[in-house]
């Protein structure tokens, strides 16, 4: 049998030593997502910072893929695709250059088609050729998605994909996060969006300071709600 993707158990995560959180626990199965919700500040982005390997715990136990978290390890980067912040972006390369050097940088083979149809898929074809600065915050926002479905994965960490995204594309990064769990893949994300919990989900984790808890999708989708009427 397959390796959780993410074995995380009394999980605790934050800065200088002090937790920004209380310790979270879950598991997320190959096939499957993963919701992390919660107010601005409760710790999301820091709980999946941890999970790719840019913060150390603070205590607790994490596995990714079945093994320690070390993003130097080459086999790592290429199973564990994340977008996370806003800017990661090369200023001096045009979209299908990001793309493209992305692709081959994690070794992909046929890096040229996957490409093509990520472009589409995205949005971005008519601006392949386009710098970064001239995209607007919403085309940025495609490219950046864009960029981690070209890497190879296996598990896929989205901070808050739905940012600046429109309906359209909410629906359709929705259709192909199911596409990634069906094809096999896992993928854990941090979201403020109901629809995508219910849509992608199978499980949230709801994150805060005095206690974390597993939630149904629809649950948390509700909590969604009624923290931002
Ligand atoms: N580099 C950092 N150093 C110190 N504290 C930080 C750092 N980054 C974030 N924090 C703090 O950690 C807490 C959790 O932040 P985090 O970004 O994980 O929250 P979040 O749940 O992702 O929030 P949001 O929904 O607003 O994105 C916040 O109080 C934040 O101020």
């Amino acid at each position: 049998m397959s390796k959780p993707a993410v074995r995380a158990q009394d999980l605790l995560v934050g800065y200088g030593g002090a937790p920004v959180c209380a310790p979270v626990t879950f598991t997320l199965g190959p096939g499957k997502a993963v919701a992390l919700v919660g107010a601005n500040g409760s710790g999301k982005s820091t709980v999946l910072r941890a999970v790719i390997g840019l913060l150390e715990p603070t205590s607790g136990k994490l596995q990714v893929l079945g093994d320690e978290v070390d993003e130097r390890d080459v086999s790592f980067r290429r199973q564990v695709a994340s977008v996370l912040d806003d800017d990661a972006y090369f200023p001096a390369l045009t979209v299908h250059e990001h793309l493209y050097l992305t692709a081959r940088g994690h070794g992909v083979l046929g890096a040229d088609a996957l490409v093509g149809e990520l472009l589409e898929e995205f949005g971005l074809t008519e601006h392949a050729r386009s710098l970064p600065v001239a995209l607007s915050s919403g085309q940025r926002r495609r490219l950046l998605l864009a960029a981690g479905f070209v890497r190879p994965r296996s598990l896929l960490v989205l901070d808050e994909p739905e940012q600046r995204l429109d309906r359209a594309m909410r629906d359709r990064l929705a259709a192909r996060l199911v596409a990634e769990k069906r094809a096999g893949g896992s993928v854990l994300l941090a979201t403020h969006d109901p629809d995508l919990v219910t849509a992608v989900a199978d499980r949230a984790v709801h994150v805060a300071d005095d206690v974390t808890r597993v939630l149904a999708p629809a649950e948390a989708a509700a909590l969604i709600s009624r923290e931002n009427p």
